[in-house]
Order: structure tokens, then sequence, then C-alpha cells
């Protein structure tokens, strides 16, 4: 007995979605405001890369933020946070996330504006003091009243460079990178198409 030859076309593999990105995606905010852990749930969202700023100057320089910060000072790390900044907008686009305070620099604000879209993660310092488990990793977060301080001086910074602001208030990272996903398809910067 011959078995039934199976007809149609060869199986597929399950389709998946293919998204492409117009222009570099930068995520802006305040330490603790979800910056990375949102590039990169939307990174696994949409199968496209995401890369962060600080882990990538880890690497670059083989030495964590904070020893950078005690051996080369603010300005140290900023010089090298504005010349990786530079490589990805010049690079294919990518979600970038950045520092908490990658927009202190004039010069950065302008890369940000100039470079691509930027997201603007909007959290309180309180809120972000409870994410924030090791805050000896984040060597400008000394304490809640300081924190404050630095939050509220900066808000016009990323207010200034935002194209879109997300309040992450109590939402989960998977709640916020769905969000994200919706503006930028909106805004046509991410494409999603069927492979
Ligand atoms: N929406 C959220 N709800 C609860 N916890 C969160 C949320 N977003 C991030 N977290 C947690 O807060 C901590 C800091 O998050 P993350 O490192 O993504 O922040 P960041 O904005 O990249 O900060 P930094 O500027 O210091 O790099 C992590 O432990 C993360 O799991
Ligand atoms: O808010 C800041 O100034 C910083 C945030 C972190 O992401 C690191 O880039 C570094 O600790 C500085
Ligand atoms: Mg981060």
């Amino acid at each position: 007995m011959t078995k039934n030859t199976p007809t149609g076309s060869p199986k597929q593999p399950p389709k998946r979605p293919a998204c492409t990105l117009s222009r570099p995606v930068f995520f802006v905010g305040f330490m603790g405001a979800g910056k990375t852990s949102v590039s990169r749930r939307l990174a696994r969202m949409c199968h496209i890369s995401s890369i962060d700023l600080d882990t990538y100057i880890e690497r670059r320089e083989d030495k964590k933020v904070k020893d950078i910060f005690a051996e080369a000072g603010e300005d140290g790390f900023r010089e090298i946070e504005t010349a990786v900044l530079r490589e990805f907008t010049a690079n294919d686009p990518l979600l970038v996330s950045c520092g908490g305070g990658v927009v202190k620099r004039p010069e950065n604000r302008e890369i940000l504006k100039g470079g691509g879209f930027v997201v603007y993660l909007k959290v309180s310092a309180d809120e972000a003091q409870s994410r924030i488990s090791d805050l000896s990793t984040r060597p400008l977060f000394n304490d809640l009243d300081q924190a404050r301080r630095t939050s509220a001086e900066r808000l016009p910074l990323y207010e200034e460079v935002a194209d879109a602001v997300i309040d992450t208030a109590g939402k989960s990272v998977g709640r916020i990178a769905a969000e994200v996903r919706d503006v930028l398809k909106k805004e046509g910067i991410l494409w999603q198409s069927q492979e």
C-alpha cells in the first residue's frame, strides 16, 4: 500500500515578522527609566538588533563605567560617550539605549536630534531608585534627594531631544516595549513585513 503523497507546496517554517528600521532609534531618560531593558525587549519582539552604549563602552575600554568615572572623571567618560554615540548614527540603524546622562552635553543633544528618532522614557527619581537594585553601579545616583535634583535639571534636556515621550510609571517592560513599537510603526520608523 502506498502512502498518500502530500499535495501543495512544501511545508514552510512558521512566518515571523521581519522588521527594518529606517533610522537609528535612541532611548534616553533618567537612570532606571528602563532604556536598556526596553530596547532589549523590543529587539527580541521585532527580531532587530540593539546596542547598549554603557555596555559597549565597558567592552571597548575593558572597564566598568564606575571605574572609568573613578579614573578619568565624568569628563573622561563623557568624551568616550560622545565618540560612541557618533558611531551609532553612522552605522546601520539599530535600537540604541543611551546612558542616563547622554543629554548633558550640547554636542550630544545635536547628534541625537540630527541622527535618528529619540524615545524619551520618563520615570520619577523615586520609582527609578526602587527599580535599581545596586546603586553603586550608577556613580551619579548617590542618594534620592540628589537624584531628584538631577532628574529635575535633566528633564528639559530630555524633552528637547525627544521625538516621542513615554511615561513608564507602573508599566511593565513588555508593555512599554509594545508602546514604543506602536509609536515607531506609526511614525514610519519601524517596518514590519512577513518573510
Ligand atoms: N518598567 C519597569 N518596571 C520595573 N522594573 C524595571 C522597569 N524598567 C526597568 N526596570 C528594572 O530597573 C532596573 C534598571 O533598568 P535599566 O538598566 O533598563 O535602566 P536604564 O534606563 O538603562 O538605566 P541607566 O541609565 O542607569 O543605564 C533593572 O533592574 C530593570 O530590570
Ligand atoms: O545618568 C548618568 O549620568 C549616567 C547613567 C548611566 O547610564 C551611565 O552612563 C553613567 O553611570 C552615567
Ligand atoms: Mg542602561
